[in-house]
């Protein structure tokens, strides 16, 4: 592995076998993410781009082919070292924010950040996510676009290595995604985490440094942006 290499997945395949069909979720596909970019899959839907966050994620696993996350094989783990795996080095960040309902904004991150060994201050992420004024409010009480950054609070106070986020401006309006869009970048620039947004939205690749386009299970082409635009210019 490169020295700056955070994950590699090597010829990993997915099938899914529905009664008489095999379904080939992913086929042979090869990826390596690098500590600190910031990287846009692009996919049109069935294209298996969730398929290849949840292994990323270890939420599931592929029929073959292998996972490295730090240069250890998260393929070999079993289920109680895929549940540390998924506890301290992965932050999701999903569509519909996935909140505790009957807690406080500060109270969701403080759930998610009680049980992991290095997790940032709560205050000072919800500070940096602009909810400083919001913490104390429940999930009903605040707007679709204060939901998702209290979910990405919630993933980011984990201090996890990877933030693998689930087509995060998906529920929202334009120009609250654009900021869920400039959060999330700044989250890449400020706590230097590695991001992985997967998405139909093709505009959205543009603030990407590496676009990753898949098609059909597989990936078709993988891009450098010299000049990822800021999240601010991207039209859609
Ligand atoms: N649990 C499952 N059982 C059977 N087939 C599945 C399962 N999960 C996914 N698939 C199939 O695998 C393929 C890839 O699905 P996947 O959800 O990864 O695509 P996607 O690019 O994320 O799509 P979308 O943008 O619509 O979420 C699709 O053909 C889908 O029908």
């Amino acid at each position: 592995m490169e020295n700056n290499t955070l994950m590699k997945g090597e010829n990993i395949s997915k099938l899914y076998q529905m009664g008489e069909v095999t379904v080939a979720a992913l086929k042979e596909v090869d990826l390596e993410l690098y500590q600190g970019e910031f990287v846009v899959i692009l996919g049109p839907s069935g294209s298996g781009k969730s398929t290849l966050l949840n292994i990323l994620g270890g939420m599931d696993l592929p029929s073959e082919g292998k996972v490295f996350m730090e240069s250890e094989d998260i393929t070999d783990y079993n289920d109680k070292k895929l549940t540390v795996y998924r506890r301290e080095k992965i932050g999701f960040v999903f569509q519909f924010y996935n909140l505790m309902a009957n807690l406080t904004a500060r109270e969701n991150v403080e759930l998610a950040t009680e049980i992991c060994k290095n997790a940032l201050d709560i205050d000072e992420v919800l500070g940096a996510v602009g909810l400083e004024d919001r913490k104390d409010h429940f999930p009903a009480q605040m707007s679709g676009g204060e939901q998702q950054r209290v979910a990405i609070a919630r993933a980011v106070a984990k201090n996890p290595s990877l933030l693998l986020c689930d087509e995060p401006t998906g529920a929202l309006d334009f120009q609250t995604g654009i900021k869920i869009l400039s959060l999330l970048k700044k989250v890449n620039q400020e706590f230097n985490k590695t991001v992985v947004i997967i998405t139909h939205n093709m505009p959205i690749g543009e603030m990407a440094d590496r676009v990753i386009k898949m098609r059909s299970g597989e990936i078709i082409e993988t891009k450098i942006n010299k000049n990822p635009i800021h999240p601010e210019r991207i039209e859609w």
